[in-house]
């Protein structure tokens, strides 16, 4: 049995057994080296890379990139971690799975990254993969036989079966991240903006699930590398067949004119269902001690460096301090708990009667070891109620009293089940909900700039008020 892997000891070294699908030959790259790769995939990537949704460095000029590992997934497709550098600012590092090939046929040609025109890989043309449905479902097959391959680990859960040849389809939609559904039965995630270290959308639902929570898919597979060091690339779980997210259905409400109030209520109470299991299977940590300060200086600190990425951010920076002062009164210390991190009405899916929340990567553009630290448990509240705003924004003319209702029905069904209400401290709210509309503010102008008008329009009331 495989569970004693990456997920109840996140710091052991897992049980993996090389198979029959590990490398033995003695050059697994036919003596294509990384820098050598580079000279044919430099310019096409230059290119496409700033057209993807996930790539974080859009409208700074690319300065270096560079291989920090290479591994032959299967001949003519090579996994491949990528570091990208941007002048002054920190480098990141991406996941491809890229295939090669002489000709693209038609069905592929919405995958091309190019034709290289020089070095090894010169007049073939390289596509990305993942959007192949033979090299996914290879990959399926590496995660169904658990094993190695160069300095990739595969690994499952032994108790769940995975039938061979499941049929995989890119899931479409607007993702930070990309996802394989295979036969309607898995959805394979993989991780494109890669951080080293273990991946809390792995760590946390796997302890959910270890816990008996219902409310959370339950890993069955996963990857990671060993290169530079132990860090997840990709999770398998249970596809929800017939899903809706939250996103949509809240779409679908304001253009019916409908109230979202009994949604919204058990949105809560999910919310809250969560965040008591997460406090029993990880120790909670310190309060955020409201008074000593440090709470509004971290939002401060955050504040102001987003500032610096986003100058439309500039002129509020001032009055929004005062929001964050506001929240370093005395009140009660909560303890500080494991939370989502990142909740917003993309992150429930409704099936059945039943929400179901997913993606406990955090805030992606936040480092790590940050993102798995403890916090405060009203952050996620207010991820959601900031969310109720953009669904609000979404549909013209802006339905503010839409949202009002989703807010208050969201926290009195967390009241509800949490047995403390939300609102009840309200400054606090307040400073996480500003400090959550700057990191939007920050990752829309980094993904999505046409969507920055959101959650400044929330900054610019946040401060009026402040
Ligand atoms: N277990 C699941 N069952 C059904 N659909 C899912 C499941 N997990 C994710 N999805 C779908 O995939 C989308 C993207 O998943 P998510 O984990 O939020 O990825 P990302 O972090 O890339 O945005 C979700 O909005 C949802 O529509
Ligand atoms: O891709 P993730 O789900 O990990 O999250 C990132 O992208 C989200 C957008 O897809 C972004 O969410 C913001 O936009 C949503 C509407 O598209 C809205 O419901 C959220 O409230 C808002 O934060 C999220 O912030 C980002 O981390």
């Amino acid at each position: 049995m495989l569970k004693t892997a990456s997920h109840s000891q996140p710091n052991s070294q897992p049980n993996s057994q090389p198979n029959s699908q590990s490398d033995s030959r003695p050059d697994p790259h036919g003596g294509l080296s990384p820098s050598l790769l580079m000279t044919s995939l430099a310019a096409p990537l230059r290119e496409w890379l700033p057209r993807q949704r996930w790539f974080a460095g859009k409208g700074r000029p690319l300065t270096d990139l560079s291989v920090v590992s290479m591994t032959e997934l299967h001949p003519g497709c090579l996994h491949l971690l990528l570091r990208t550098g941007h002048a002054g600012s920190p480098e990141h590092c991406y996941q491809l799975v890229l295939g090669v090939r002489e000709e693209l046929p038609p069905r592929l040609q919405h995958a091309v990254i190019g034709r290289p025109s020089a070095g090894p890989l010169a007049g073939l043309s390289v596509y990305d993969a993942l959007l192949d449905p033979r090299s996914a479902g290879l990959l399926l097959e590496r995660l169904r036989v658990p094993g190695a391959a160069g300095p990739l680990r595969f690994e499952r859960d032994a108790h769940t079966e995975i039938p061979a040849g499941l049929a995989p389809r890119l899931l479409d939609g607007e993702q930070s991240n990309t996802s394989l559904v295979y036969g309607d039965s898995f959805i394979l995630k993989l991780f494109r903006r890669i951080q080293y270290g273990i991946n809390p959308d792995l760590e946390v639902p796997w302890a959910l699930a270890g816990a008996g929570c219902a409310r959370v898919p339950a890993p069955v597979a996963w990857f990671w590398t060993t290169e530079p060091r132990r860090t997840t690339l990709g999770v398998l779980q249970p596809f929800l067949r017939g899903a809706t997210d939250g996103w949509t259905l809240a779409l679908r409400s304001l253009a019916a004119g409908e109230d979202f109030g009994d949604e919204s209520y058990e949105l809560g109470r999910a919310t809250a269902e969560v965040h008591l299991a997460l406090a029993e299977v990880f120790a909670p940590g310190p309060p955020d001690r409201r008074g000593d300060g440090r709470l509004a200086a971290a939002m401060t600190g955050r504040l102001e460096s987003a500032a610096r990425q986003v100058p439309a951010l500039a002129p509020y920076v001032s009055r929004l301090r005062a929001a964050y002062d506001d929240a370093a009164v005395s009140g009660p210390d909560r303890p500080a708990q494991r939370i989502h991190g990142d909740l917003h009405l993309g992150q429930v899916l409704r099936a059945g009667n039943r929400w179901f929340v997913i993606d406990f990567e955090g805030e992606p553009a936040r480092p790590l070891a940050e993102r798995r630290r403890v916090q405060a448990p009203v952050r996620d509240v207010a991820g959601m109620l900031r969310s109720f705003d953009y669904a609000a924004h979404a549909r013209r003319p802006w339905q503010p009293d839409w949202a009002g209702r989703c807010r208050e029905a969201y926290c009195a069904g967390y009241a509800a089940e949490a047995a403390w209400d939300p609102r009840a401290e309200a400054a606090l709210l307040r400073a996480h909900e500003t400090d959550r509309a700057v990191y939007e503010a920050l990752y829309e102008a980094r993904h999505r700039p046409d969507w920055l008008p959101v959650p400044m329009a929330a900054l610019a009331r946040l401060a009026a008020e402040a």
